[in-house]
């Protein structure tokens, strides 16, 4: 037995360490980038762009900077004043598409409101769309035997996270929980074009938990605290939590804690294997920016 588990306890579920397996693939992908400026001398570049002063928004670019830092990986970034004009988003855009310095473009969303998301989203080239949120890329996840340029860093890295945990995908029955553009809905696409039979749960569905308890595999990306319960899932469901909520407690420095949507505790009674919040999905959103970019640079330089 296990020396780590507890005897005579619960089952408990393996932890899905996220945050080592993104310091693995950030050391591998160093390692490509050093190769690639030894034999060719080009560098990556991502750009990100970030409208106003959100915090959260702040400290995610921040790490992505930092990230791209360690990889060897040229970050440029541009801040402008949350009342700017779209207009200027769109210059910075188009100045970023034309210079060859720049492999990937990241908006940092969400934008403010008086901006219309979808026309600059539209902006960035698909060549250069390393969050994979151009519709042509999305459309392209979509449709069967097309690929898309770049997958959506979130839901990638839910997917390399399985696969880097041994977890078998193809065959299985997954259960998508919220239907965003960003993570929701790329995640059911992926897992699908893995071979999933892959269900969509979201705000208007009847009986969620009935649904979430068929599934082997359990994606959640709602971003509400504590709302799937042990007994929602099947068990031995291996689950992944891309939920990031801060909810109180006096006890942590800054105040708030960072929690998923899945209660950890029940869920580590019953499910096989689970990611944790902090240290799970959120590391590998970033890591896989960085191969994005690192494979956008390969692309447009032809390296292989
Ligand atoms: N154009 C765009 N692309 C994005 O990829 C994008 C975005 N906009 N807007 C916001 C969301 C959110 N996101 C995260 C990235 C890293 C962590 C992350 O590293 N989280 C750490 C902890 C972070 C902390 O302690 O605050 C963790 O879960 O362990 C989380 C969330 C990218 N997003």
């Amino acid at each position: 037995m296990d020396a780590s588990q507890p005897s005579g306890a619960e089952a408990s579920a393996k932890v899905i360490d996220g945050k080592l397996v993104a310091q693995q693939i950030r050391e591998e992908i160093a390692a490509e980038v050093s190769r690639m400026k030894d034999a060719i001398g080009a560098v990556p570049g991502l750009a990100v762009i970030l409208v106003g002063d959100r915090k959260d928004s702040a400290t995610y670019v921040r790490n992505k900077k930092k990230a791209c830092e360690a990889a060897g990986i040229n970050s440029f970034e541009v801040r402008l004043q949350e009342d700017s004009a779209e207009a200027e988003v769109l210059k910075h855009i188009a100045a970023f598409n034309d210079d060859p310095a720049v492999h990937g473009i990241l908006v940092q969303l969400p934008l403010p409101k008086h901006m219309n998301e979808e026309n600059v989203l539209n902006a960035v080239s698909i060549e250069k769309d390393v969050d994979g949120f151009h519709p042509l890329n999305i459309g392209r996840l979509a449709m069967r035997g097309r690929d898309p340029l770049f997958v959506p860093c979130t839901p990638k890295g839910c997917i390399e996270l399985l696969r880097r945990s041994g977890v078998q995908i193809s065959g299985k029955r997954a259960v998508v929980i919220g239907r965003s553009n960003i993570v929701g809905m790329p995640a059911a696409l992926l897992l699908q074009r893995e071979d999933a039979t892959v269900t969509i749960v979201h705000s208007r569905t009847k009986n969620p938990e009935e649904i979430v308890k068929q599934a082997d595999i359990v994606v959640s990306a709602v971003g509400q605290s504590n709302m799937v319960r042990g007994s929602w899932l099947k068990p031995g469901a291996v689950v992944i939590d891309v939920g990031i909520n801060a909810v109180e407690d006096a006890s942590c420095s800054r105040g708030y804690k960072l929690v998923g949507d899945v209660c950890y505790e029940e869920a580590s009674k019953v499910a096989s294997a689970v990611t944790p919040v902090p240290g799970g999905v959120g590391p590998m959103t970033i890591a896989m920016l960085l191969s994005n970019t690192l494979a956008s640079a390969k692309r447009i330089h032809n390296f292989q």
